[in-house]
Parts: C-alpha cells; sequence; structure tokens
C-alpha cells in the first residue's frame, strides 16, 4: 500500500461548530480586553472620520443652494475650501486610527501564539498522537493571522460602517423621508440573504482551513523525509497526493468566492436599484418643485457616500465568518483536556487489589519481585548460573518467591499496570496488562521482547508520556501520580532510539537548558556517551549548532547526543530505549563501558534488542504480548524461556556466535 498517499490524519473535531460566529468571536475578548482602550479609541476614530464623509454632502447642498444659485463665486470657493479641509481631516483620523491598532493587535497575536505554543507543550502526548501536525502548525500561522485581520479591520469596519449606515440613513429620512424609504427597502432582504450566506460561507471557510492543515502536514512531511521521499522514489506519490489537496483547497475556495460572490452581486446591486428608484421619483420631484436641485444633490451624495460602507459589509463578513473559524480552531486546541497524562499532580489510578508500595504483594505481582543485587553478578560474569537463593526456574515468574521481596519499596514499581492507547481501535486488547516488576532501588533491568510487544509504550509510562489506564507506578515508593511534573521530569531521564536533537548547539542539545547543569556535567555526559571526540571535532567544538538548522550529524553521533542528554543531569531512574542500536560495535563497546559506570549509581530501565546491551542490565524482563513473562538473568532466561532464547538466538555472541545486526550506516555522515 502506498503509506505515503494517504490524507493526513485530520483531528477529532474538525466539524464546523453549531453555535454562532458572534460566539465563536467572543472568545476572543480575554485577549483583547488589555488593549480594549486603544480599539475603543480606534474605532470612534474610525466612525468620527467616516461620519466627516457624511458632512461632505451637506457641505455641497449649501454650495449649490447658495453661492451657485446667487452667482457668488467668493461663497463657491469657501465652500470648496472647507470641503478640502473635511478630506484631510477624514484622512488624517483614518491614518490615526491604523496607527492605534496596529502595536497592540500585533501584541494580541504573539499573546495568543504564546499561548498555543505552552498549551502544546503541556498536552499529553496522546493528543500529539491524534493530531496532524500541519493541522497544529496552521493554527498557530494561518489562523492567527486571520484573528489579528479580523481584529484590524472587520471588526472596527463592521462597527464604523454600521455607524455610518446609521446616521446616514437618518439624515436621508431627514432630508427626504419619501425617498428615504425608497432607499431602505433592500434592507429586510439583504438581512436575510446575510442570514443564509453565514450558514453557507462558515461552512465553506472552516473547510478551507482545515485542508490548508492537510496541506502544511503533507509539505512538512515531504521536507522532513525528503530522503526517504528520495530514496523510494516516492516524490511522485507525493506530489500527486500534494496536487489532490490543492486541488481539493482550490474547489473550497472556489465555493467561498462563489457564495461571496452571490452575496456582494446583491449587497451592491440592491442598493443601487434603491438609488436608482430614489433619482427617477427626485428628479420627478424637483420637476414638479416640491424639492430643491440641492436637496437632490445632497440626497444623492449621502446615498452615493454610503454605498462604501454598504458595499463592503459582504467581504467584512465574510472575513468574520473566517475569523469565527479560526477562532474555533484555535480553542479546539485549547480546550482539550490535559489532565490526563500531562504529568500534574493527578489522583492515582490504582486498579482494585494493585499491591501498593511496601504492601506485600499478591500473585504474580510478588512473584516478579526482584532479587538481591547479587544477580548482577550472574548477568554480567557470563558464568550462566541460577538463580541464587537456588529456588525453582529462575526464568518464570513463579521462580523468586516473596522471600526475595525487597523490604522497601524503592526503586521503580510497576504494580498490576494496564495500558491502553486512547485511539487503540475498540474492542482491542489493551497494549500492556497486568504488568507486575519490581526494579530495585540501584538496578538495571533489561526489557526484551518481540517487535510490538509493549517496551517503548511501558518506558513511557515512566516519564509520564502516557498515564497508565490501571494499575499504578511508583518511584522509591511515590504514587507517579502524585508527583508534580517537575518532581518527574527531576527524577527520571529517558533516551529515546530516535534520538531528536533541536536547533541549538550541542550543549544547549545535551544540556537541554537546565539552569543548575555546569561545563563539567556537559564534559562527563559526552565521555559517557563517547561523544566528546567527535563534538571536539566540530567546528566550534560543544558550541556548533546541530539540529536541522545546523551540522547534519550521523545517526550514531545524534543517538550518541541524546545519550549524553540523558545522563548529563545524574538521574535517580534512567530509561533508556535501545540506545545503542545505531552504533558501531568499537563505539557501542566503549559506550558500554562509560554506560555502567553511571548504570552503578542509578535505576534504570533498558530496552534491548541485543545481547551485548542486555549485558549491560542485572536482570532481564521479557515481555510478551504486553504482559510480563519472564524474570530473571540473561543466562537464566536464555536456559529457560524458548521465546527469550529465540529473541537473542541468531545475534547472540555467547550462545551462536556473532551475526549480522543494525549498524550505523552512515559511519560519519547522515
Ligand atoms: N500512539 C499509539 N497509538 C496506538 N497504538 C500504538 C501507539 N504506539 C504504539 N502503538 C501500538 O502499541 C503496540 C506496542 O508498541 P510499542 O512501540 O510499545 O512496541 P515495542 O515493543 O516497543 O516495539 P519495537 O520493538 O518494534 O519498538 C503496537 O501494537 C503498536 O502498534
Amino acid at each position: 500500500m502506498d503509506a505515503t498517499a494517504s490524507t493526513p490524519a485530520r483531528p477529532p473535531s474538525s466539524e464546523p461548530p453549531r453555535h454562532s460566529a458572534v460566539r465563536s468571536l467572543l472568545r476572543l475578548w480575554p485577549f483583547v480586553r488589555p488593549v480594549r482602550a486603544r480599539l475603543f479609541t480606534a474605532a470612534v476614530v474610525a466612525v468620527v472620520a467616516s461620519c466627516i464623509s457624511l458632512v461632505i454632502p451637506l457641505v455641497l447642498k449649501w454650495i449649490v443652494d447658495g453661492p451657485v444659485a446667487a452667482g457668488a463665486p467668493g461663497g463657491v470657493w469657501l465652500g470648496a475650501g472647507f470641503l478640502l479641509a473635511l478630506g484631510v481631516a477624514e484622512a488624517g483620523l483614518f491614518g490615526l486610527r491604523r496607527w492605534l491598532v496596529a502595536r497592540p493587535l500585533a501584541g494580541v497575536e504573539a499573546a495568543m501564539r504564546e499561548r498555543l505554543y505552552t498549551r502544546l507543550q503541556r498536552l499529553p502526548v496522546s493528543f500529539h498522537d491524534r493530531w496532524a501536525s500541519g493541522q497544529l502548525l496552521s493554527r498557530a500561522t494561518t489562523d492567527l493571522q486571520l484573528l489579528r485581520m479580523f481584529l484590524a479591520f472587520p471588526l472596527t469596519f463592521l462597527l464604523v460602517n454600521g455607524a455610518t449606515i446609521l446616521v446616514g440613513c437618518a439624515i436621508l429620512l431627514a432630508q427626504r423621508f419619501s425617498l428615504g424609504l425608497v432607499l431602505l427597502a433592500p434592507v429586510l432582504p439583504l438581512m436575510i440573504l446575510c442570514s443564509v450566506f453565514e450558514a453557507k460561507y462558515a461552512l465553506a471557510a472552516r473547510r478551507a482551513l482545515d485542508q490548508v492543515g492537510d496541506l502544511t502536514t503533507v509539505i512538512e512531511e515531504s521536507v522532513l523525509g525528503i530522503r526517504i521521499v528520495k530514496g523510494f522514489g516516492r516524490h511522485r506519490s507525493q506530489a500527486r497526493m500534494f496536487r489532490r489537496l490543492t486541488h481539493e483547497l482550490r474547489t473550497t475556495e472556489l465555493r467561498k468566492a462563489r457564495i461571496l460572490a452571490t452575496i456582494w452581486g446583491a449587497i451592491t446591486l440592491l442598493p443601487e436599484l434603491a438609488i436608482g428608484a430614489a433619482l427617477v421619483l427626485g428628479t420627478v420631484q424637483v420637476a414638479d418643485g416640491a424639492l430643491s436641485a440641492g436637496t437632490l444633490v445632497a440626497f444623492l451624495s449621502t446615498a452615493l457616500a454610503l454605498r462604501w460602507p454598504v458595499d463592503s459589509i459582504g467581504f467584512l463578513l465574510a472575513m468574520s465568518y473566517e475569523a469565527a473559524m479560526a477562532t474555533d480552531r484555535y480553542f479546539e486546541v485549547l480546550d482539550a483536556p490535559e489532565a490526563a497524562s500531562s504529568g500534574e499532580a493527578l489522583p492515582g489510578a490504582a486498579l482494585p487489589g494493585a499491591a501498593l508500595p511496601g504492601e506485600a504483594p499478591s500473585g504474580e505481582t510478588a512473584a516478579l519481585l526482584p532479587g538481591p543485587r547479587a544477580a548482577a553478578d550472574d548477568a554480567t560474569d557470563g558464568s550462566g548460573s541460577d538463580a541464587p537463593d537456588g529456588s525453582g526456574s529462575p526464568g518464570t515468574p513463579e521462580a523468586s518467591g516473596p522471600s526475595q521481596r525487597p523490604g522497601a519499596s524503592g526503586g521503580l514499581v510497576f504494580a498490576g499496570v494496564e495500558f491502553r492507547y486512547p485511539d487503540a481501535p475498540r474492542g482491542a486488547p489493551p497494549t500492556l496488562r497486568g504488568v507486575d516488576l519490581h526494579i530495585a532501588s540501584g538496578e538495571t533491568m533489561a526489557l526484551v521482547g518481540a517487535t510490538g510487544s509493549g517496551k517503548t509504550t511501558l518506558t513511557a509510562l515512566v516519564p509520564r508520556l502516557y498515564d497508565p489506564t490501571g494499575g499504578r507506578i511508583t518511584l522509591d515508593g511515590r504514587d507517579l501520580t502524585a508527583l508534580s511534573r517537575d518532581e518527574v521530569r527531576g527524577l527520571v531521564s529517558v533516551a529515546f532510539e530516535e534520538p531528536t536533537l533541536f536547533s541549538a548547539s550541542v550543549a544547549e542539545n545535551v544540556l537541554m537548558g537546565a539552569a543548575d547543569l555546569q561545563e563539567a556535567d556537559l564534559r562527563r555526559a559526552l565521555a559517557v556517551a563517547q561523544a566528546d571526540g567527535f563534538v571536539a571535532a566540530l567546528p566550534e567544538g560543544p558550541h556548533t549548532q546541530v539540529g536541522e538548522q545546523g551540522m547534519s550529524l550521523s545517526g550514531g553521533q545524534r543517538q550518541r547526543l541524546a545519550l549524553a542528554r540523558a545522563v548529563a543531569g545524574r538521574p535517580r531512574f534512567l530509561i533508556l530505549d535501545d540506545p545503542l542500536s545505531a552504533l558501531d560495535v568499537h563505539t557501542e563497546a566503549l559506550v558500554e563501558a562509560a554506560l555502567r559506570q553511571v548504570l552503578a549509581t542509578t535505576t534504570a530501565l533498558i530496552v534491548a534488542h541485543r545481547p551485548s546491551t542486555v549485558l549491560l542490565a542485572d536482570r532481564v524482563a521479557l515481555l510478551s504480548g504486553g504482559r510480563i513473562a519472564a524474570v530473571g538473568t540473561h543466562h537464566q532466561l536464555l536456559r529457560d524461556n524458548a521465546e527469550y532464547a529465540g529473541l537473542m538466538s541468531g545475534t547472540d555472541p555467547v550462545a551462536a556466535g556473532p551475526a549480522p545486526r543494525p549498524r550505523d550506516a552512515s559511519g560519519g555522515t547522515r
């Protein structure tokens, strides 16, 4: 199947809301509140400027009925000078309005963007799993620009034009009531048209914004995955998908234009017809002597001065509906629940019957509790001896008895942990089921399992990227859900198999902005990860920019920096997801030697695929189908557990000699 040809994942709520656009836009108030005085002043200035344009016809009436009728050129010059002054005042006031709104609105946009960014950082990983990145990017860019434009233009001008139309209508009615009524005749049909237009246009506007999000996702994926696209010759399928999405967006934009053209046509045509009718009626009245020529000139000039405020209503409304849809999209992110996996202190999610730290566990929980640290010797000395206490078959959960339960529940404890991904298919079994595992304080546990057995998922629970849907996890006896986000970050450090580097220097990437870490911590971390050599050779050493905007590094180099980042803060708990997979044999051996010293001072859970990594651990837990199937030393499991032996065979240097395994193929360049 062409994986790249499917439409990017849409956010869960991309349907237009059923509430009105006004209700959506009112949600912007908290952001606008701090600059309300300036915005209000700007609106008043604009109303005054707009009303000045309505005085011009009255001056014209005075010129026609006065100096022109009396043949007094001095009066005409005076009138002309007054008209010029009005024009200058109108232009000056509109300029002042622009100056008043420009700075505060840039601030509003920045504040909204900052709020969105902060929110995105706080939202749980499960949220990011569900949302396509382009949908989030387009909200942070296109949508916020739309909102700034709305606040700068339609918001003010709907108000200004509304006020101008009201004042203008009052002047028209005062000048000639009957002709005024003729001009007002189209108001009702236009209001009905606008309400029909609202529903249709809002739907199309929302669809267009979502499609911009889809397009952004495809462009982002094509750029980030350019090597895969080129390497697999996928540029055609990517281009096809891009064209399809562009075509869809174009269709939606055309639909928007059609709806807008209809309403704009009606908004322009109906008042023009009314002006035409008023002109005919007015001319007849002037001919009959019932109306002065000056009044008719003033009346028609006022009507024409109202043309722009009336005509512009169409696109001002269109921009407002777009802004309302952008507001909905913005608040979909802000309203997304954060609590479930945010790392905030939360009530415990203990399963009934799950053993509390320090309590006597039951069943499998007790069976999987670790033996004393002596087990480490077995794992690392290569002797392959049995369990230290000589009990039963050490490779099975039943092997360890309650006698091995540590007195305190220090270390990392998984008790009856169950986990199901929020977007997992209905009826699918949980990814993790009844996981009971105790990694004693100071112990290193390797986590081994077939691909898809849930290893990464289990490790992701410790830094609270996700929260268990059942059971509990404790760190040194403290329930993970009772710890604050900062406490968890302070205790737990992680390195994932896919190392992510940010557009920053090597030092910043390794220390990740931790204020309390010093140059010495950086040097030690780089040395542990065997990264000091290649970092020193970079043009500016640890201050060289890396990541997307900087130097390209090989997969192995990136992995070593990620490992350095994990160990830099001397974490109490270290979680490593296959951290050495991209290293060459020589570097791997050096990293392992240095890592052993770090592991001696921490409690660690390491996902391992190869015996060389497994041998870093005191004990090994075998994860099978989301459950812990066995716990023991490498050699015990190798001997007693067929599944474990199967997983290790072919790559086990002890049992089967050297075998092919993944390497850092790039050998130094990405
Ligand atoms: N975000 C997610 N949403 C839904 N299901 C997921 C998600 N991430 C992983 N899974 C599923 O959970 C199961 C376990 O995945 P996990 O990545 O934990 O396995 P693993 O043992 O680490 O595999 P590997 O050794 O290949 O890395 C898989 O079936 C996977 O499809």
